[in-house]
């Protein structure tokens, strides 16, 4: 049944998502922050600043109004991890009451801790959520290359919904009821594929990289212990996923941050010529603080947030890691 997909976010992802809803018969409502961004996919159907190089479907209208979004039905919510709650503020009156709402950013609240879906809860309680998390880099989706990810919900309506609304043979959608557990490995990947790009930036081998990213997996699971989630779904498409894609491949912006800076780059520099988000580098320093906090073993989020936040040098962190104590691999 065609209805009204409202989008929260026209950066890469938001726009690939409004073209997933597209193809799948409905009118989306595109909220974008730049009038720009809303009048190039007005006149010309392609979002040039976040996703140049994709004609967008018709059937996508943009807009910088939080009114046109009252006539959603179902609400994507795509703005990035540190920004989501000061648009959703913004947005709350406006939308459909008992609309359902899809988180689909991956990040940590940096002021707070609160994964993404708490933020949500917080500021739209009488909302039905679900998180929508895998692994997904924006271009391929808005070309209609396939894709998998996992949809979390507490409620199987609401997981049923979604699916029947965006599901198609090239975007497959898989239930899961871990809401906490989908959400997670979206947000720890991006710390984890930083530090597999320093790997590849410094030339360490594709040995190294591997062992960055099994160890990384160790961390996400014994974070993801420590929130109630559970371990199978980080072996699914929102945690081993998003891993294998993120940090294989230098599309990943915070795959490509962690090259950059491998080789010498500072962050200031990166970033001062982005206009795109590295979810990663908000995500390490509050991740890095919660993990000491709860006495939670995260040595690569730990070098991760050093090297970004601490001004310890790329050599330094890579030696501590080096020199850190054998142990066994499966201990807690
Ligand atoms: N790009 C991808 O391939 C992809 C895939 C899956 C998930 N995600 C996630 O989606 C979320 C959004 O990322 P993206 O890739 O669509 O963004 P993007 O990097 O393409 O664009 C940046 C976005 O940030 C917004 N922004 C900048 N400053 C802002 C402010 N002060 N207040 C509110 N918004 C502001 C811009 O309007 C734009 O929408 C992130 O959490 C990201 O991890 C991205
Ligand atoms: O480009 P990145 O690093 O933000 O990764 C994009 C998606 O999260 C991949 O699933």
């Amino acid at each position: 049944m065609a209805q009204t997909i409202g989008v929260v976010g026209g950066g890469a992802w938001g726009t690939a998502l409004a073209t997933v809803a597209a193809r799948a018969g409905h009118e989306v409502i595109l909220w974008v922050r730049e009038p720009e961004v809303a009048e190039a996919i007005n006149s010309r159907h392609e979002n040039s600043l976040f996703l140049p190089g994709v004609i967008l479907p018709d059937s996508i209208r943009a807009s910088t109004d939080p009114q046109t979004l009252g006539a959603a039905d179902i609400l994507l919510l795509v703005a990035p991890a540190q920004h989501m709650r000061g648009v959703l503020t913004i947005l709350a009156p406006h939308l459909k009451s008992g609309a359902p709402v899809v988180v689909c950013a991956k990040g940590i609240e940096e002021s707070t801790g609160a994964l993404m879906s708490e933020v949500t809860s917080e500021i739209l309680p009488s909302h039905p959520l679900a998180v929508l998390s895998g692994p997904t880099f924006a271009a391929e989706v808005a070309r209609g290359q396939p894709a998998a990810v996992t949809l979390a919900s507490k409620y199987q309506t609401v997981i049923a919904r979604i699916t029947e609304a965006l599901g198609q043979p090239t975007f497959r959608p898989y239930g899961s009821t871990d809401v906490v557990g989908a959400e997670i490995g979206g947000a720890v990947k991006n710390v984890i594929a930083i530090a597999a790009g320093i790997v590849d930036g410094c030339e360490l081998g594709e040995n190294a990289r591997a062992a960055v990213i099994t160890r990384g997996m160790a961390e996400i699971l014994r974070f993801a212990q420590s929130r109630g989630a559970e371990r199978e779904t980080m072996l699914g498409l929102c945690g081993l996923g998003d891993m294998i894609l993120t940090c294989g491949s230098p599309q990943s912006r915070n795959m490509s941050l962690g090259r950059d800076l491998g080789r010498g780059r500072s962050l200031a520099d990166i970033l001062g010529e982005r206009k795109s988000v590295a979810e990663g580098v908000y995500t390490a320093r509050v991740l890095a603080n919660i993990a000491r906090e709860r006495g939670i073993d995260m040595p690569i989020v730990q070098a991760v947030a050093a090297i970004l936040h601490e001004g310890q040098s790329v050599q330094d962190a890579i030696e501590d890691l080096l020199q850190r104590p054998f142990r066994p691999e499966l201990q807690g």
